[in-house]
C-alpha cells in the first residue's frame, strides 16, 4: 500500500490518515491517482473514474462532500437489482406500531443463529422521519457469528455510526479498511458499499442510521479551539482493493427496503481515491471530558461526540453523545444525572460496565428508550445512594455508556415492541421514591457552596 499522504500505522497493524472532514488522498497502487485533474481521457493504469457525491454538487463548500474513486470497472456495470428478503430491518416512516409514551428497556439480543454475519444480524429497535425525504434516523441492534463472504452491502438511505459492544469488526469498504473494536465506533457514509469480517467469533453492538444531514463534530463555543472529540483522532482508510473475480451479492439498502444483485467481481476494486466522504473510526477512549469544576450537573449536550444538524441552530435530527471515564467533583451537587423530561427523545446503550444513573438492569448490550417528555433519571437506589454520599473527587471508571438523541419520536418496531428481552417492569425502578417534604424544616432554598 502506498499512500498519497503520509500514512500512520495503528495498533491494529492497518494504515490510516488522520482527521475530521478533510480532504484526503490514497492509492493502493504508485500512479493510480490522476495529477492535475479528477477525470482523465483514460485514467492511469486503465482504471475507471467515478464521483461518489454526499450532498448535492451545489451545496456550501463547508458542506460539500465527495469522493473521486479510480476502479477497475465502473459502479454502473452491474445487473438489476430485485427485491430479497428485510431479515430483521426496518425502515423509515416506522407505520407499524404508535409511538409510546412508556420508558422502554431491552436486554442484549439472543444469540443469532448459526451462520449470521453483519448484514443478516442487523435488527431494527425503531426510529423516525423518513429515508425518502433524508430526515430522521434508525436504531438498529447487530449480532453476528459468521464474516460477510462474497457479500456486500451499502446503505442509499443513510449514513451508518457503527458502535461494537462485544467482539471486534474489519471492516472492508470501498476505501480500505477499518478496525472497530469495542470502544471504537465506525462510521460508514451514505452509499459507500463495505462488507464486515469478525476480528473475534461473535460480535454484537449497535448502529445509528442517520437519514439527515451526516454527522459532524460539534462547535465547542466558548470551550474554545480543543476538546471534546479531537479532530485529529479521526482515522479514515487507505486505499486497498479486492481484485475477485467470482460472483458477489450487493445488498442496497433503499427507502427501506433490502434489493440484491449478485455481480461477477467485487465491487471493492477501488485502488484509489481522493475526496472527503469517507469512513472513519474514532476511538472514544480519545473524547477529552469537559465538565462542571465548581457546581451542577452539566446537560449531556456537553458529552457529543458527533452531532447531525438540522436546518434550526442547536436541533439535532441526532447527535451521538458518550459518558467516558471522567472525575465527579461538583461541590453541594446531586452527581448522578438528574430527574428530567426532554423534548428530544434519548435512546441509550452501554458497550461496558455499569452507568451512573442505573444501578441494576441497564446492561452491555441492551438499551432503553426514554421518548419525548417521558419522565426518567435516576433510578432509586442511585437516588437514595448520591443523596447520602460524601462528596469527594470521584472517578468514575467503570463504564461507557452512549446516547443517540434525536428531535423526533423513536417509534419502536412492532419486533422491538413485543420482543422478548423487551424487560418488563422497567417502571418499578422508579418505584418506593419516597416523600421527604418537610415544610417546617426550613431549609434554606438556595443552599449553594
Ligand atoms: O437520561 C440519561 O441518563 C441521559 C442523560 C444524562 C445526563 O447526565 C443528563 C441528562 C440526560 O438525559
Ligand atoms: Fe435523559
Amino acid at each position: 500500500m502506498s499512500g498519497t499522504e503520509r500514512a500512520r500505522k495503528t495498533a491494529d497493524g492497518l494504515e490510516h490518515v488522520t482527521g475530521f472532514g478533510n480532504e484526503h488522498s490514497s492509492e493502493a497502487v504508485r500512479g493510480a491517482l490522476p495529477v492535475g485533474r479528477n477525470s482523465p481521457q483514460r485514467a492511469p493504469l486503465g482504471l475507471y473514474a467515478e464521483q461518489l457525491s454526499g450532498s448535492a454538487f451545489t451545496e456550501p463548500r463547508a458542506h460539500n462532500r465527495r469522493s473521486w474513486l479510480y476502479r477497475v470497472r465502473p459502479s454502473a456495470a452491474h445487473p438489476p437489482f430485485t427485491r430479497t428478503d428485510n431479515g430483521a430491518l426496518r425502515g423509515a416512516p416506522f407505520t407499524e406500531s404508535v409511538p409510546d409514551p412508556n420508558r422502554l428497556r431491552w436486554n442484549p439480543l439472543p444469540e443469532p443463529a448459526p451462520g449470521t454475519d453483519f448484514l443478516a444480524g442487523l435488527w431494527t429497535l425503531g426510529g423516525n422521519g423518513d429515508a425518502a425525504q433524508r430526515a430522521g434516523m434508525a436504531v438498529h441492534l447487530y449480532h453476528a457469528n459468521s464474516p460477510m463472504t462474497d457479500r456486500v452491502f451499502s446503505d442509499s438511505d443513510g449514513e451508518l455510526l457503527i458502535v461494537p459492544e462485544h467482539g471486534g469488526l474489519l471492516i472492508v469498504t470501498e476505501f480500505g479498511l477499518l478496525a472497530a473494536r469495542p470502544g471504537h465506533v465506525a462510521l460508514i457514509p451514505r452509499g459507500v458499499r463495505f462488507r464486515v469480517e469478525l476480528l473475534d467469533e461473535t460480535a454484537r453492538g449497535y448502529v445509528c442510521e442517520n437519514y439527515g444531514r451526516p454527522f459532524v463534530l460539534p462547535d465547542l463555543g466558548p470551550i474554545g479551539a480543543n476538546g471534546l472529540a479531537n479532530a485529529r483522532d479521526f482515522l479514515a482508510p487507505v486505499a486497498a482493493y479486492e481484485d475477485i473475480e467470482r460472483p458477489t451479492e450487493v445488498v442496497n439498502k433503499f427507502c427501506g427496503n433490502l434489493w440484491t444483485a449478485t455481480y461477477d467481481h467485487s465491487p471493492l476494486d477501488v485502488v484509489a481515491w481522493h475526496g472527503n466522504h469517507l469512513p472513519y473510526v474514532y476511538d472514544l477512549r480519545r473524547f477529552n471530558v469537559i465538565g462542571t469544576i465548581s457546581y451542577d450537573h452539566p446537560d449531556p449536550s456537553i458529552f457529543t461526540v458527533l452531532t447531525s444538524p438540522s436546518d434550526t441552530p442547536g436541533l439535532a435530527g441526532v447527535d451521538f453523545v458518550v459518558f467516558a471515564p471522567r472525575w465527579l467533583v461538583g461541590e453541594n451537587t446531586f452527581r448522578p444525572p438528574y430527574f428530567h423530561r426532554n423534548v428530544m427523545s434519548e435512546y441509550m446503550g452501554l458497550i461496558e460496565g455499569a452507568y451512573d444513573a442505573k444501578a441494576e438492569g441497564f446492561v452491555p448490550g441492551g438499551g432503553s428508550l426514554h421518548n419525548m417528555m417521558s419522565a426518567h433519571g435516576p433510578d432509586r437506589e442511585t437516588f437514595e445512594r448520591a443523596s447520602a454520599a460524601e462528596l469527594r473527587p470521584q472517578r468514575i471508571d467503570d463504564g461507557l455508556a452512549f446516547m443517540f438523541e434525536t428531535r423526533w419520536p423513536v417509534t419502536a418496531t412492532a419486533q422491538a415492541a413485543t420482543a422478548g428481552h423487551l424487560q418488563t417492569g422497567y417502571d418499578d425502578v422508579w418505584q418506593g421514591l419516597e416523600r421527604h417534604f418537610t415544610p417546617s424544616s426550613g431549609a434554606a432554598p438556595t443552599d449553594r457552596p
